[in-house]
């Protein structure tokens, strides 16, 4: 089935995998059994449990016997737990609970106690207990839902789940299936854990897995399918009172976290910055023997301006106070045609990426805190600078980085082009490139084949015809932007700024997050050569490799 736009894409646990059906015996009930039942189980003559949210429970001692009880007891039974290192699911922003790796990773945690079977049953035998002798069984405890099978639709919240095939069932329902008929007829609610494919930029699939909350099976009914088979199918729907759901910003993640710098493993520098941004900034080193930190230059926050290098002074100002709202008053607005660039989720996000972007500058009425001046707000994710076996450095967040938000600018000497010093290999240099942005494809886009480079090593093109008059030059002195590799498949891009002054030559170049980016991801915008366009001292095409490991990798950085 087609799935819809901003749905997930289709996920294949091995068809083997969901093939029995059968209930398994997972989980002994415990002594500690709760007078209290479940409003989620819906039965009336059972008393009033407390309603747990969608997260993992801590504790059996507030819960239902049947949907949380079992599944409490689970957890609490498991030798095993998810090593940090191999935890690889994130939902950012709400916790939904456990995230996992793989099938037997959720099955060792308990939240899904069969690694064959994508329904986990209670099976008949738990009717010879006293404290469940009410129900009949099977009863599913949770389901996986993957998009192996055709006729399966979820929106969310709510899932129409169907029995696979359809000659094996001979007119009746079994195992899992029978158990999904008896949560309906019981109104016991199930568990629902979907899995999710990665997008990793290394072409690699992975799975993983999310614990998304309790689902009431509402009801079932035969049916059937496209290729024939009369299925059974079930209707789910996310029962109210937890945490909204975020699997459509599920992202995928390998590694570990670090709470903190001083659990850094090859640690080199705790803050390259020596404190000048507002969140340190440490070097790993895990490649080189001995392990050194990043040497060579000194940093700085912003720009210093060369000598020979005039600044402007934008006279103009916006009237606005507090911050800027009203982009039908806001003449800053005005500038970014009609509207703010950014909006305020997330402590400012680009909106798309434009030409240039006006911010408020030094003479605006607003505060600093204005979202017209996103970019000026300075860093506020976490990032590490760490060593690459064939790139150098390189830079990561620790964080999840919003599409839109700013990352930092790429600061350095702001100087003339023409006052390169072409006796040195440079590798930091940056063209002020407004001009070609504007004439190329907004930014977001790859530039176009026939512009310069904005970032070159110090060595001439062979396209002259908008070569850039201003560049940022980050070798000597610049900011953790001089870290920030090529990628063929970028999840940065570059957004020129204006601000203090309005000459596009001199805009400032700041680097923003092109997708939404998983923490410990590389951050990596493209440099943007086109292939053949550097040249050496003697006018021969220099070649360099590229590594960064895209799937559309050309190959080559130039
Ligand atoms: C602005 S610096 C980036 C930081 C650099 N890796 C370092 O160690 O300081 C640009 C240089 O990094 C290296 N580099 C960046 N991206 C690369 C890639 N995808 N493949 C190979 N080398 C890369 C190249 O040597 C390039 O000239």
């Amino acid at each position: 089935m087609k799935r819809k736009k901003g749905q997930f894409t289709s996920s294949k646990v091995n068809p083997k995998g969901r093939e029995s059906g059968s209930a398994s015996l997972n989980g002994t009930p415990n002594d500690s059994q709760l007078e209290n039942s479940c409003t989620h189980c819906d039965t009336s003559s059972k008393s009033k449990p407390m309603l747990r949210n969608g997260s993992a429970p801590t504790s059996p001692t507030t819960s239902c016997n049947v949907c949380e009880l079992t599944w409490a007891n689970k957890m609490m039974q498991t030798k095993t737990t998810v090593h940090p290192e191999k935890r690889i699911g994130h939902v950012p922003g709400v916790d939904v609970g456990q995230q996992f790796g793989t099938r037997a990773e959720i099955v060792a945690t308990g939240l899904h106690g069969n690694w064959s079977s994508g329904i986990d049953c209670m099976s008949t035998s738990y009717a010879n207990m006293d404290k469940y002798k009410s129900y009949t069984y099977p009863l599913a405890v949770s389901m996986v839902l993957s998009w192996q099978y055709e006729d399966v639709a979820d929106n969310g919240y709510d899932v129409v789940y169907s029995s696979q095939g359809g000659s094996n069932l001979k007119g009746s329902l079994r195992g899992g299936y029978l158990a999904l008929k008896n949560n309906v007829d019981q109104h016991v609610p199930v568990r629902l854990i979907r899995s999710h494919i990665s997008k990793e930029r290394d072409s690699m699939q992975r799975w993983f897995y999310t614990y998304d909350g309790l689902y009431k099976v509402v009801r079932y009914w035969a049916e059937k399918c496209t290729s024939g088979f009369t299925v059974f199918k079930f209707g789910l729907k996310r029962l109210e009172g937890q945490p909204p759901l975020t699997i459509n910003q599920a992202t995928y993640y390998e590694g570990h976290i670090p709470k903190s710098i001083a659990e850094l493993r090859g640690l080199v520098c705790e803050d390259i910055t020596g404190g000048q941004e507002a969140i340190p900034i440490p070097a790993t080193n895990l490649i080189d023997d001995p392990p050194a930190p990043p040497t060579g230059y000194k940093y700085v926050k912003s720009n210093e301006v060369a000598e020979n290098v005039k600044i402007p002074i934008r006279v103009s100002r916006c009237g606005c106070e507090g911050t800027c709202t009203d982009p039908s008053i806001c003449s800053c607005a005005k500038l970014n045609g009609a509207d703010f660039p950014y909006v305020r989720t997330g402590g400012g996000r680009l909106v798309e990426a434009k030409s240039v972007v006006y911010e408020c500058g030094l003479k605006c009425g607003c505060k600093d805190s204005c979202v017209n001046r996103t970019s000026q707000q300075g860093i506020k994710y976490r990032l590490e600078v760490f060593r690459t076996p064939k790139k150098g450095w390189a830079v990561r967040s620790w964080d999840f980085i919003p599409a839109g938000s700013f990352i930092c600018e790429y600061a350095g000497k702001l100087m003339r082009t023409k006052d390169i010093d072409n006796t040195i290999e440079n590798n930091y240099i940056f063209d002020i490139d407004c001009l070609q942005t504007m004439n190329g494809l907004e930014g977001r886009e790859r530039r176009i084949e026939e512009s310069p480079s904005p970032v070159r090593p110090h060595i001439k093109t062979n396209v002259k015809k908008l070569e850039p008059e201003y560049c940022v030059d980050a070798g000597p002195i610049g900011n953790v932007g001089r870290f920030i590799n090529h990628s063929c498949d970028p999840n940065l891009f570059v957004q020129c700024v204006l601000s203090s002054h309005l000459n596009i030559k001199l805009a400032r170049v700041m680097l923003f997050a092109a997708e939404n980016i998983p923490p410990l991801q590389e951050l990596a915008c493209d440099y943007g050569y086109p292939v053949g366009s550097v040249l050496d001292a003697d006018g021969n095409v220099k070649e360099m490799a590229c590594h960064c490991g895209a799937s559309i990798c050309r190959g080559r950085l130039f």
